[in-house]
């Protein structure tokens, strides 16, 4: 009887898990916002930026939330390890991409690698959060200016890619991410600061949910 009651206890009040991956270009902040969400909702704070160095390889932080456990990937961003993101790919239940709002001279490689993201089949139906983080700097770009020049910046791509010879194939993949882009939510956050940062995870705990009933009344 004991182990019967004990049993049902245990699945009534299991947590579900899910992971949810964070990238971006080196720099952007990942790690800083890692912690920073550690920071909020753990009994251990996470650590002080000035304890923070470039990643080389991935930093996990779990967080405990009603009925649900969110586990938080932290992928290194420098160019030789990104390789390593695809193979996250598969298991995870949100992405979040993280752009450094600060920092216009790199704005083009983060499209660029962020367009390959959005391209990875794996994570086609996945809930995927764009960050303009480093709000807190004056010079930062807003969410709607990051949100323009990321559309600017395909616009320009897909120009450019039209005058080449793969014109249908471009055009099919257009169409697909010019779904994706205008579904794509963008939020601005300060992951040095926090401002920001609990509206993201609160987003993140609400599609992964829905994700997951979506999944459960397709599969049925
Ligand atoms: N002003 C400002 N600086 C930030 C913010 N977030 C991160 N930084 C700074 O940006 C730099 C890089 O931060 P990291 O968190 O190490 O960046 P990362 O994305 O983890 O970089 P990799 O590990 O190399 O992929 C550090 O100097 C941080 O203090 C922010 O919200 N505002
Ligand atoms: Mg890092």
């Amino acid at each position: 009887m004991y182990h019967l009651l004990k049993g049902l206890h245990e699945h009534l009040t299991r947590k579900e898990e899910f992971s949810v991956i964070i990238i971006g270009l080196d720099g952007a902040g990942k790690t800083t916002l890692l912690e920073k969400i550690k920071t909020f909702y753990n009994d251990t704070p996470g650590l002080s930026p000035d304890k923070i160095g470039p990643t080389v390889g991935q930093n996990m932080g779990k967080i405990t939330l009603p009925s649900t456990i969110l586990q938080f990937w932290d992928l290194g961003g420098q160019r030789g390890i990104r390789n390593i993101w695809s193979k996250y790919y598969d298991d995870c239940h949100a992405v979040v991409y993280v752009i450094d709002a600060d920092d216009r001279e790199r704005l083009g490689e983060g499209w660029e690698v962020f367009d390959s993201v959005l391209s990875a089949p794996q994570i086609l139906g996945v809930p995927l959060l764009l960050l303009a983080n480093k709000q807190d700097s004056p010079q930062s770009l807003s969410v709607e200016e990051i949100r323009h020049d990321y559309e600017d910046w395909h616009q320009r791509k897909l120009e450019s890619a039209r005058r080449d010879v793969r014109y249908g194939e471009v055009e099919n993949e257009a169409s697909a991410r010019r779904e994706r882009i205008a579904s794509l939510d963008v939020m601005g956050i300060s992951a040095l600061e926090g401002a920001g940062v609990r509206a993201a995870v609160d987003w993140l705990f609400i599609r992964v949910q829905n994700s997951r009933r979506e999944t459960q009344k397709g599969a049925t």
